[in-house]
This record gives structure tokens, sequence and C-alpha cells, in this order.
């Protein structure tokens, strides 16, 4: 059967074909994408502009789910503009250093428009594994509009753009079925208002953490933070200059370490001691251990002031929910709050549903991160992972470039043995 497609426009678009073959599969032209999100809409665009067709699965009903549906209302991107846009299109000359998620999200839906990049929404893959006999990677997709209808998707080329997003991380505390509050994950926050008046124990401070106490501060509400292992705390902006950027110019000139030394030093002069307002500071430089490990560094927009203040208060790691309002920490010391928000993080759904392919851990991390050898762009039999190389936007752009041109070069190379078949068999046959 033809598998129809969801999104307007999506089966009248000659790049996004999709080619009936035996037993239920669709045998589409050209790669598979997973993902609607900045990475998969950029290897689209890039690929659109090599002339080769794709297809792209998205299991929400709209592109960029994150930054629709997850995020909270004062978002703004926390590196300069520059250093977040995807390949081929800058932001507009209007959009603020640090654009807002609105107008980033209106920046994603020109992108995907300009390169005619229509989605088939509401697929979630399920399960991917590569057909050794047929040369072809077999892709999955549910679709919950069509009662749970599976189909299969066929191409030699698969592109994995979940993102280091997909699932949301939430530790499970003892007794949290006795919390009688509002027990939320920092994706499904919007704002502080309704919050108001309210003790808010925030677990974790990294960027969603600390941006979620600032916020609810200023909504009149009295956020707590809790903190396992600490954080690097880095000021936004260093002598009017954006940290990231003057981070980036360094390493050009020199190594990592003497690079986390400099930084560490000017937020030293700008922010003060952090560990002296309960804010451990790793043993490792801001930029190593976002190499090394994944860690972001904090690039604070305000929040550090109020922790200085005493308006966002920090506590230990919580132990368990002691029933009630009730909530101890490691030390032994008990608080009482009136919700509890875990900024507890994400991680990516990739070893849920991807079956072969050796490019992932178990946690759903590019086995290529622990190996810096290696590159995470590429994995065996045509598989290519975009947005998973821990590097933010920029680095999204930067593997979607090298995915797209490579299989360019293999898409353009069978056209090529195709049309030389061809000429064959019609000279033959004149
Ligand atoms: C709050 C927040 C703020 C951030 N701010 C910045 C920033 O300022 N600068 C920066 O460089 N980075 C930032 N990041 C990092 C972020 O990872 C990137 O901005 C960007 O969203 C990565 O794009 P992506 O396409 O790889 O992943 P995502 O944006 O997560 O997109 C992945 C897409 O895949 C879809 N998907 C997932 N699983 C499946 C499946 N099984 N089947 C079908 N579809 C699926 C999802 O619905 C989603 O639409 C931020 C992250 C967060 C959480
Ligand atoms: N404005 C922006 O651009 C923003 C960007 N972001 C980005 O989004 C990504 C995700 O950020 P975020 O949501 O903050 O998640 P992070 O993964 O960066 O931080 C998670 C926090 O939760 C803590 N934590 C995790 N598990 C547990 C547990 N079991 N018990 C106690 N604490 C725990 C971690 O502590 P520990 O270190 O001990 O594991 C850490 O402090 C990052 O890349 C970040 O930079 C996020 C918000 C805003
Ligand atoms: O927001 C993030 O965590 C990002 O992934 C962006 C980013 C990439 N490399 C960095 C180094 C320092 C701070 C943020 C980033």
């Amino acid at each position: 059967m033809q598998e129809q497609a969801a999104g307007a426009g999506n089966s009248s678009s000659p790049r996004q074909e999709e080619r009936e073959s035996s037993g239920g599969c669709c045998l589409v032209r050209g790669p598979i994408i997973v993902g609607a999100g900045p990475s998969g809409l950029a290897v689209a665009a890039t690929l659109s502009r090599h002339a080769v067709p794709f297809t792209v699965l998205e299991r929400s009903d709209g592109i960029a789910d994150l930054w629709t549906n997850r995020t909270y209302d004062r978002l703004r991107l926390h590196l300069p503009k520059v250093f977040c846009e995807l390949p081929h299109v800058g932001f507009p000359a209007d959009c603020p250093t640090y654009p807002t998620k609105h107008d980033f999200l209106r920046y994603l839906r020109s992108y995907a428009a300009r390169f005619a990049v229509s989605p088939l929404f509401g697929r979630t893959v399920t399960r991917a594994r590569f057909d050794a006999t047929a040369s072809l990677w077999r892709v999955t997709a549910v679709s919950a509009a069509d009662g749970g209808r599976a189909t299969e998707y066929a191409s030699p080329w698969l592109v994995v753009a979940s993102g280091e997003n997909a699932e949301v991380v939430e530790p499970k505390v003892k007794g949290r079925e006795r919390f009688a509050g509002e027990v939320l994950h920092s994706s499904a926050y919007r704002s502080g208002e309704r919050f108001k008046g309210m003790r808010v124990l925030v677990v974790g401070c990294g960027n969603s953490g600390m941006e979620m106490c600032l916020d609810l501060c200023e909504h009149g509400a009295m956020p707590f933070m809790s903190v396992r292992s600490g954080v690097h705390v880095l000021p936004r902006e260093m002598f009017g200059t954006s940290t990231f950027g003057i981070a980036m110019k360094l390493l050009k000139w020199l190594p990592i370490k003497l690079v986390d030394r400099f930084l560490l030093l000017v937020a030293k002069m700008v922010l003060g001691d952090t560990e002296r307002h309960g804010l451990r500071r790793p043993k490792l430089g801001p930029l190593e251990i976002k190499n090394v490990t994944g860690k972001s560094p904090v690039l604070d927009v305000g929040a550090w002031s109020l922790i200085k203040s005493g308006n966002i208060r920090i506590v230990p790691e919580v132990e368990s929910f002691t029933g009630g309002s009730g909530v101890r920490f490691v030390d032994g010391s008990e608080m009482s709050f009136d919700a509890v928000i875990f900024a507890t993080g994400y991680r990516s759904n990739v070893p849920s549903w991807l079956k072969d392919g050796d490019l992932f851990t178990e946690d759903g991390k590019p086995r290529a991160a622990q190996e810096p050898s290696s590159s995470s762009w590429r994995g065996p039999n045509g598989l290519y992972c975009v947005g998973f190389s821990g590097r933010g936007l920029l680095g999204a752009g930067a593997d979607a470039l090298r995915a797209a041109a490579d299989i360019a070069g293999r898409w353009q190379a069978m056209a090529a043995a195709a049309a030389g078949g061809a000429s064959k068999i019609s000279s033959s046959s004149v």
C-alpha cells in the first residue's frame, strides 16, 4: 500500500517521494532522517542544495519539538546568534544577539520553508535495523493519529537526528508518591507565575535549574536549588563580548587547559568565589569538562547575583520525600516545599530504537565521544549521526554539512551508475 504523507504538501513534493515496494514497506528515495529539530532540518536543507531527495520522520506534529513544546517562556539562546546559525542561512539582522526562543522558532520555520523541508509528522521511529541482504536500513515508524499503525521505510542511508535531549531524565527519589505538592520536570515548566508565594525546590544546577530559579524569583516565588556535584558558572559576557566567543577565539591559539584557566580567572574577578556560596567547581575546567563529559557550564543570565543575595538558596542533594510537603536531604536536614521541579536534564533515545550499528553507548551517547580519534558523525553501512557531538547548534551544523556531502557523493555515484547501466541497455537495444 502507498503510504500517505501526513504533512501538507509532502506527497506532492518531488524531493520526498515515497515509492511502494513489496511487503508493506516504503522504499524511499534518498536517505531517511529521524527527527525534524535543528539537526534534521540542517541535513535536509544541505541535501536539498545537493539535489538529493530525503524523507524526514518526526514524532511530534511540527518541527523542533524541543524548542516548541518543551522549553520555558523566558528562554533565549545563551550563545550569540552567530554561533547558533544553521548552514547556509544566517539570522535576520534585526534579530537580537541572543535570540528569544520565539525568534529561534521563527528562524527555523523560515529555514524549513526556504529549503522545502516537509517532514512526515506524527511518526515515532520505534525500530531501525540494517538488512544486510538487501543493503537497506529498515526503519519502523508508528503513527499515533493512525491508531498506532506501523509503517516500514527503507533506504540505503539512515541519518539519526533525534537529539541529545529526546527524553527527560528524572531520578527515582524514595517516597515521591507521598509528596503532597506538584512535581514536574523542567521541560514542563513555562513560567514562575503560578508559583507566586510558593516554596519551590529546584533539583539540579545546570542552565535549566539556574534560569528557572531566576524566573521563580522574578515571579515572587521562593526557590531553593538542590546541588549534587557542583558546576562551573561563567558570566555570559566578559569585557562586553560573549564568553563563548572569547573562548572560541582563544582556542585557536592556546591549549584548552590554558583557556579554561583564563576563563576561571575572569569568572572569579566578575562573580567572586562561587564555592563560598555552595556551588563547588568541578576539577576539570569548563571547556574541558564539556568536551570530556558533555556537562555544560552555566552561562549566567542573572541567577548568580540572586544566589549571592540569598534570594535563591542552595540546599544539598535530595535523599527522600518524607510525606506531605517534607523533603529530606543527604545531610539529614529536612525542609518543606509546595512544589518540586526536576531540572535534571535529558538523554537521547537512540539505543531504544537503533538495533544495529555500534555508534552509540547503552546510555545514548555516541561512542566516539569517548574515543576522540574517531568521528561521531558517520557509522557503518550508511549510518549518519547529526547533533550528537555535545557542541550545540554549531556542532550540529558541522555534522550536517559532512553527512549531507557524504550522502550526496554516494547518491550521485549511484545515479551515474544507474545512468551508465541505462545507456548500455538503450545502446544495446538499438
Ligand atoms: C533548554 C535548552 C536550551 C538550549 N540552548 C542552546 C543554545 O542556546 N545554543 C546551542 O547551541 N544549543 C542549545 N541547546 C542544545 C540543543 O540540543 C540544541 O539547541 C538543538 O535543539 C539540538 O537540535 P537537534 O535537532 O539535534 O535535537 P532536538 O532539538 O532535540 O530535535 C530532535 C527532534 O527529533 C524528534 N525525535 C526524537 N526521537 C524521535 C523518534 N524516535 N522518532 C521520530 N522523531 C524523534 C524530536 O521530537 C525532535 O523534534 C539547548 C538545549 C536545551 C534543552
Ligand atoms: N539558555 C540556554 O541556552 C539554555 C541551555 N540549556 C542547555 O540544555 C542542556 C540541558 O540543560 P539542563 O536541563 O540544565 O540539564 P543538565 O544536564 O545540564 O543539568 C542537569 C542537572 O541536574 C543534576 N542531576 C542530574 N541527575 C541528578 C540526580 N539523580 N540527583 C541530583 N541531581 C541530578 C545534575 O547534577 P550533576 O552534575 O551532579 O549530575 C545537573 O546539575 C544543556 O546543554 C544546557 O546548556 C539549558 C537551559 C537554558
Ligand atoms: O547549551 C549548550 O550546552 C550547548 O551545547 C552549547 C555549547 C556548545 N559548546 C559549549 C561550550 C560552553 C558553553 C556552551 C556550549
